[in-house]
């Protein structure tokens, strides 16, 4: 679906051996990578870069749930649980749907607030490299798709590693190959070299 949605979007262009480039003009046509959004909100919605964050209270003061808080005392926000409650994003919390992020008809991306939403966190002090960090990730991510196909290896386990950075407990082994059919690269390489130079 994000290549789909790369080549209604984006201009790209095919290289000598048949290659497809991604080639973005403006931060307009990022914009317009709604479903990418959604994808990567998703993501972070069920693993998000900080999974918990401590708060420290200046005076004694009570959450809106009636719950007191004394003077200097530290408050831990699980980003990571808030992301995984039913009561917050529905009985389908556990399936990963980027298109929970996207509204009327694949235009546009749904407002979520960030105290629903906490990857970057909320209020003044939330992160302020948000929309630079969509940009890099949306940029990356469709260079990338639009090049390789990445499939993760079957059995690899995926287990998060509890830390204030999210890692992954064993890594991510993934195959990678190349979207462009290998017979084109070769028949292009052919008429560049000599044959009997190429494997
Ligand atoms: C997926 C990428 C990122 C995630 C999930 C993320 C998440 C966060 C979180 C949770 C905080 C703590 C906010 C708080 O304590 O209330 C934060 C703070 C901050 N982030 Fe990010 N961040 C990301 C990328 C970036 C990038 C690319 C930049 C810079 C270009 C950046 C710059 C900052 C800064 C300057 C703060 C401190 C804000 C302050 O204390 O006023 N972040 N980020």
């Amino acid at each position: 679906k994000i290549l789909e949605e790369l080549d209604r979007v984006v201009i790209t262009q095919t290289g000598t051996a048949g290659e497809k480039e991604v080639i973005f003009s403006s931060i307009e046509e990022l914009n317009k990578m709604v479903y990418l959004h959604g994808a990567i909100s998703e993501t972070l919605r069920l693993y998000p870069s900080v999974p918990y964050e401590p708060k420290q209270s200046l005076k004694d003061d009570v959450l809106p749930s009636g719950h007191i808080v004394g003077r200097n005392t530290r408050v831990l926000v699980s980003i990571y649980s808030m992301g995984r409650m039913e009561d917050v994003w529905g009985k389908d919390w556990m399936e990963f749907r980027p298109e929970r992020w996207v509204a009327n008809k694949k235009i546009n991306i749904i407002h979520v607030p960030s105290y629903k939403f906490a990857a970057f966190m909320a209020g003044p002090r939330s992160c302020s490299g948000r929309k630079i960090a969509y940009t890099q990730m949306k940029t990356i991510i469709s260079c990338v798709l639009r090049k390789y196909k990445i499939d993760v290896v079957g059995d690899h386990p995926v287990v998060p590693l509890p830390s204030i950075m999210m890692f992954m407990r064993h890594g991510l082994k993934v195959r990678i190959s190349s979207r462009t059919p290998v017979s084109t690269i070769i028949n292009v390489v052919n008429s560049i070299l000599p044959v009997d130079s190429v494997e």
